[in-house]
């Protein structure tokens, strides 16, 4: 296959209020069901990176954010994909889990014991220096 210029893009958002972070239980594919990740979802053509964060957020979970700085390295997935952490913060609503098992708040320590998607856990040290852990 040629003509594939860009990976495709993978957002996660951090959204952090005061020292905790919300993780989302992911329900699929089985091998990632149970483990917590941070909520997002692919970049649709055309979409900025943050207008994904804004839209994923909103379906995910029925909240509106800002977008922020992008977060921790890039990570590759599978089929030319990249996933990228960027910080968010809600402005409207409270998150529901709309699209997963269930939400979570977390603080440093916590975070360092939960079971995170494993293309996730290269992002630890920069989400526990941002809880102020
Ligand atoms: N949303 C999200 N996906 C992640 C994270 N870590 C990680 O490996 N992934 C992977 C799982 C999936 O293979 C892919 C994103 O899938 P998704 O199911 O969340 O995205 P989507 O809503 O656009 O999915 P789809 O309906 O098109 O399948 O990235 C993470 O922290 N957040």
């Amino acid at each position: 296959m040629t003509g594939r210029t860009r990976d495709r893009e993978v957002v996660a958002a951090a959204v952090i209020q005061g020292r905790r972070l919300l993780l989302a239980q992911r329900t699929r594919p089985p091998e990632l069901a149970g483990l917590w990740e941070l909520p997002g979802g692919k970049v649709e053509p055309g979409e900025s990176p943050a207008d994904a964060v804004h839209r994923e957020l909103l379906e995910e979970l029925g909240v509106e954010v800002t977008v922020g700085e992008r977060i921790g390295a890039d990570v590759p997935l599978r089929d030319g994909l990249v996933l990228r952490a960027y910080r968010a913060e809600l402005i409207r609503g409270t998150p529901r889990a709309l699209d997963h098992a269930a939400l979570c708040w977390v603080d440093a320590r916590e975070l360092r014991e939960i079971a995170l998607v494993g293309n996730d856990r290269g992002w630890l040290p920069d989400l526990v220096t941002l809880l102020g852990g």
